[in-house]
């Protein structure tokens, strides 16, 4: 990867592309459907992870630019946005957005690959059209956004709710899926009729530059989506304490998550929705189909190179099939086709960092100290400069130890044991965690009742790492506060108002 100086402005710059070529990609601020400048002039570098080579240097936004965002946000919420619009003409504007992407899915796919580390075959055939499919589920709500009405009131008054635009809101997303949560956060805030700040992350901005120009060619008035590109202690944190933005939404560490919840309540009391981390469980019971067991466990811990929320970290598996399950499992790590993000046959790419491979790294390290056998994988991927991890397998692990703790986020799940079935629920739920859950079994009574016994917002039965666009997603405990996806995400950027109309009441006075 060669990085090529701007071409014709400095917000945008031409970068060549494994399989693509040389492309030109915007690399500024998107304020007021405009490129423009950071105020102060600052830039930071974003890497490829297959390479750790330099791709390009993206504009830093700062408090005021910040500010300047949030003004052309509030100004189209109060004049060509929110209620000034009917929901028919919003859902018409996504799904034009989402005919652009499919229209661009090669150039968008490349994009995230080249940035995230994804398999260009997973980014064409996964993130770009789930996330596509995201903008036209919202399209088709955003017109049945309906409150009730209230009749109790014998004909004195007529009482109903409007489920209004919450308003001005920032939206932080990470790296792991930057496109998918851009979609997740865009598509259902555009659809209830909020305008958006939006900060990518800093490693990954890339895809969500690129889906501003496709914004404004879409149609979507000035000012309805603003992308201010940053660092968390800067943009981040400018968003999290400012004082017009009515709500903020998150995706990303539970540090801070905590942090973005203590400024929104230092500053104007934004509402808050966080989606974060998670150290999922899934329970293996004896009659399950070991095979298919071991197929969606090792999708879901290996998928994304094990950089999801809801990445199945720990596995308990009953001991009377224990053995025969790691063997399985053992398989499935070792035959990954891990690989560069531009080889087609790739499902499996780097980590998105060098810190990330390092701390991954350093969790097997505690591990083997703390007595787990390494049984597959457990150290560098050698065959690129990359930040890449084997897929790796823990066993002879116990509660006490880190990676049965705390969330790595990465290519590596910790499989212990259980004898019976309280001891395998009272397992998966020993954790501050609570985004997701699963249970393997073919008994229907036994997969029903310990489903509804795992703490967790999501809980897959005989499968893992299904979303769906329909299906809400988020955590219990630590894991989050609010819903994504579903009618639960659409009301995630609404608020209700009671209206109480007096049809005949007279009121005298004094009372
Ligand atoms: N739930 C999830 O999907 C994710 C979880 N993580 C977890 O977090 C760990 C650390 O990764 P990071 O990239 O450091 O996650 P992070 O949570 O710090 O970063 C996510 C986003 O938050 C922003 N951010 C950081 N500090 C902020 C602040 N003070 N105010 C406002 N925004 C801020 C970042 O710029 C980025 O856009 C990972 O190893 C993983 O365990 C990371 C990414 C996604
Ligand atoms: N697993 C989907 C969302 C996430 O990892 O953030």
């Amino acid at each position: 990867m060669t990085v090529i100086p701007a071409t014709d402005s400095a917000t945008h710059a031409a970068i060549e592309i494994p399989g693509l070529g040389k492309i030109t990609v915007p690399i500024g601020l998107f304020i007021n459907n405009e490129w423009v400048l950071p105020t102060k002039g600052q830039t930071f570098t974003v890497v490829d992870p297959s390479t750790a080579l330099p791709i390009v240097d993206v504009a830093h936004a700062m408090a005021e630019d910040v500010d300047r965002a949030v003004h052309a946000a509030r100004a189209a919420f109060e004049t060509t946005w929110g209620n000034n619009v009917s929901g028919a003409h919003r859902g018409n504007l996504l799904n034009k957005l989402a005919d652009l992407m499919d229209r661009d899915v090669a150039t968008i796919a490349a994009l995230e690959s080249l940035d995230a580390g994804k398999g260009i075959s997973v980014a064409t055939s996964g993130d770009v059209p789930e996330s596509a499919n995201c903008l036209r589920y919202y399209a088709g709500m955003a017109d049945k956004v309906h409150g009730q009405t209230i009749d109790q009131f014998g004909g004195k008054k007529l009482a109903y709710t409007l489920n209004q635009p919450i308003g001005v809101c920032g939206q932080i997303i990470p790296w792991n899926y930057p496109l998918m949560m851009w979609a997740w956060k865009v598509a259902p805030a555009l659809a209830a009729g909020c305008t958006v700040v939006m900060k990518p992350s800093e490693l990954t901005p890339l895809s969500a530059l690129y889906m501003c120009d496709l914004i404004k060619e879409a149609g979507f008035p000035a000012g309805v989506v603003n992308t201010v590109p940053g660092l968390g202690s800067t943009a981040g944190e400018a968003i999290s304490r400012h004082l017009d933005i009515d709500k903020v939404a998150f995706t990303g560490s539970v540090a801070t998550g905590r942090r973005i919840s203590v400024a929104a309540a230092e500053s104007n009391l934004k509402k808050v929705t966080l989606e974060l981390g998670g150290k999922s469980p899934a329970l293996v019971f004896p009659s399950a189909d070991l095979d298919q067991a071991a197929n969606w466990l090792g999708l879901g811990i290996f998928y994304n190179s094990g950089q999801d929320c809801c990445a199945s970290s720990r596995v308990y598996v009953h001991d009377s099939v224990y053995d025969k399950f790691v063997s399985l499992l053992k398989l499935k790590a070792e035959t990954c086709k891990v690989g560069l993000p531009s080889d087609e046959n790739t499902s499996f790419g780097p980590l998105i960092s060098a810190g990330q491979r390092d701390k991954v790294l350093s969790y097997i390290d505690s591990a083997r100290e703390e007595g787990a056998t390494i049984t597959a994988g457990g150290k560098r991927w050698a065959q690129a400069e990359g930040f890449f991890v084997e897929p790796t397998v823990l066993t002879d692990v116990n509660q006490n130890m880190k990676v049965v703790r705390e969330e790595i986020f990465g290519p590596v799940v910790a499989v212990g044991k259980f004898s019976t079935e309280e001891e395998g629920v009272h397992l998966a739920n020993d954790t501050p965690y609570g985004l997701a859950g699963a249970v393997f079994s073919s008994d229907a009574s036994q997969v029903t009742r310990v489903a509804a016994k795992i703490n967790a917002g999501t809980i897959w039965i005989n499968n893992y790492c299904a979303l769906s666009n329909g299906v809400p997603f988020g955590g219990f405990k630590q894991s989050g506060i609010g819903r994504e996806l579903g009618t639960a995400g659409i009301e995630a950027y609404t608020q209700i108002k009671g209206v109480h109309h007096n049809l005949t009441e007279v009121m005298s006075w004094p009372f």
